[in-house]
């Protein structure tokens, strides 16, 4: 009767046709939206009559029951970390989310309790959830994909065990290797241009160099139209992650998508995996020995693009923001490699060794560590997968979700003492007596919640040498080529979109328009990147 009554009410308006169709297709979806929430609140009551006193303490928000979700459609993933820093002394909380509750880890001490438990709350159905939420698979594919635990095939963590040596030792040297002479074009281009938006340059830039490295000659992300495709799908990832009728309420991350998915499909047909990376062929022939359709592939296949560019982007330019607008750090830094790593032939050609930034620029490199700690939205997401009593004290139900955000964790003073809030770039440098009086500073010892930004183990991102090798070379590059300058005048902090979830380095919202100007003395356009063979891997902090 509700449904007739809204075609009556469009109907009533004098509009064309078209105007009516649409007015039809938007009440319609209006009234669905409605009738969920409606059942949602109703199932929310009854949940909530529910609580166990043993679970942690639920945050209430100012909107009941929706408060929460306001919260992140709003803030995004920041909105986690919001919570924790609103209410310090819980080592733990919950926000009730209607349909679940999200537990929100705030002490280092809880996640030593979440890794002893990791068959129980566990990484592995966010891959399920991902794959069809965001990728779009349905039916047997799905099933396939679906961990053990919960009685499917379990090729979710199948992929991701054949990926993850992929990304180091000699294959990731491969696509160091790759990436770093796709890069070198960007620098050569920006000579004599006079403002650049610096975060589009670092997404075109960014963009073509991994895809090129992990799709080969006929990488389809070469298409600006596909890249720009990929990025309207990725920036608009949360609206997707309602799954209901996405073709019409996450409309540009569905249309972004099927379009990714369908130039992805074409590159296998044309079989471009078979002059690709290792990295890409892992998943090809996986997913292909389990059953799964060429387009089936493709689909996952959009998942890893996601994981590879969504958070090298925005670290890169915070990465630059970070160094250009610190003018005594950027001196500092700028003759740690103009010392340790740049070495010019009799020629005039300029070399800049990668295994060189990673062996002798211990400021350059505790500096990285400190961008990703004081600019990450990380939150570790893990699904509760049977009922558990967290270190013998709060009680977790199955189906709940517990995050851990960096924000809460690797900021916190009884980690980094009353220093924890500060931007302190020798802070993963121990001092080392020299014997001169100077105070030399090399690596500390790792500490758990230290630096979150690559999750906490066992589920720890793979691909962090491939990205820091990324970002370091294109920052030293950058360094030693160009002076930048705010187009305002200031180095203001840009505002930070909140609807990519995926992204835990702070995409930003609006252009960063930027004066370029090359440095004097270094006007040479002759430059090269080189990397040793074996010295991928960056010995980061993590966890
Ligand atoms: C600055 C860049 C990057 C950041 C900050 C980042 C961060 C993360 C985080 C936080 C996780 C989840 C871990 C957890 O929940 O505990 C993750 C997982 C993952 N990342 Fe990255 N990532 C970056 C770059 C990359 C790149 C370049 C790749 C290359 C393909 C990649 C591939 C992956 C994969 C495959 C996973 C899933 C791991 C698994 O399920 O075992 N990431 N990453």
């Amino acid at each position: 009767m509700y449904i007739s009554g809204l075609f009556i009410a469009s109907s009533k308006l004098k509009l064309g046709t078209e105007q009516n169709k649409y007015l039809s297709v938007m009440l319609i979806t209006t009234f669905i939206l409605a009738l969920g929430l409606v059942s949602a609140l109703g199932y929310a009551i009854y949940h909530g009559t529910r609580h166990d006193p043993r679970e942690p303490p639920v945050i209430s928000s100012g909107i009941p029951f929706i408060g929460h979700l306001i919260g992140i459609a709003r803030h995004g993933i920041e909105y986690i970390g919001l919570q924790t820093r609103k209410h310090p002394p819980y080592p733990i909380l919950s926000l009730d989310m209607i349909a679940s509750k999200i537990h929100v880890v705030a002490s280092p001490g809880l996640i030593y309790a979440v890794q002893r438990n990791n068959k129980i709350i566990s990484f592995d159905p966010l891959l399920t959830i991902v794959a069809k939420q965001v990728a779009g698979l349905q039916g047997d594919a799905l099933n396939i994909i679906r961990e053990v635990e919960s009685e499917g095939h379990g090729l979710g963590r199948e992929i991701m065990n054949a990926m993850i040596p992929t990304l180091t030792g000699k294959s990731l040297d491969k696509m160091t290797h790759q990436i770093l002479r796709s890069l070198r074009p960007f620098f050569d281009d920006l000579d004599g241009i006079h403002t650049v938006d610096l975060y589009d340059w670092c997404r075109h830039a960014i963009t073509v160099s991994s895809t090129d490295a992990k799709y080969g000659h006929l990488n389809p992300y070469k298409d600006r139209a596909t890249a720009d495709e990929f990025w309207s799908f990725q920036s608009n990832f949360s609206l997707l992650l309602a799954d209901l009728f996405p073709w019409l309420t996450a409309r540009k991350a569905w249309k972004g998508r099927e379009l990714v998915v369908s130039a992805m499909t074409q590159y296998y047909l044309l079989g471009g995996h078979e002059n690709s990376s290792d990295i890409t062929l892992a998943l090809f022939n996986t997913a292909r020995d389990a059953g799964l359709s060429i387009e089936e592939t493709a689909r996952l296949e959009s998942i890893v693009t996601i994981a590879l560019l969504s958070n090298t982007v925005p670290a890169t330019f915070w990465v630059l923001f970070d160094l250009y607008s610190r003018p005594k750090l950027l001196g500092s830094i700028r003759e740690e490699i103009e010392h340790n790593v740049l070495r010019v032939t009799a020629h005039g050609l300029h070399i800049v060794n990668l295994s060189d930034i990673r062996d002798n620029c211990p400021l350059l490199i505790s500096t990285f560590q400190e961008i990703l700690r004081t600019r990450t939205t990380a939150a570790s997401m893990r699904i509760v997968m049977k009922d558990v009593l967290l270190a013998q004290q709060y009680f977790l139900k199955a189906g709940s979700i517990l995050t851990m955000p960096a924000e809460a964790i690797g900021r916190s003073p009884n980690i980094w003492g009353s220093s924890a809030d500060e931007f302190d770039e020798r802070r993963y440098m121990k001092s080392v007596s020299s014997g001169t009086g100077i105070e030399n500073k090399t690596r500390d010892a790792r500490r758990v919640g230290g630096l979150m930004t690559f999750g906490v183990p066992p589920t720890l991102c793979p691909g962090r040498h491939l990205a820091s090798g990324e970002i370091l070379g294109l920052a030293a590059m950058m360094v030693l080529q160009y002076d930048l300058f705010p187009a305002s005048g200031v180095w203001q902090e840009p505002r930070r979109s909140s609807l990519s979830l995926v992204s835990v380095m702070g995409p930003l919202k609006d252009p960063f328009n930027t004066i370029v100007r090359k440095r004097e003395g270094f006007e040479s356009t002759s430059w090269e990147f080189r990397l040793e063979e074996g010295k991928g891997n960056f010995p980061l902090q993590v966890g």
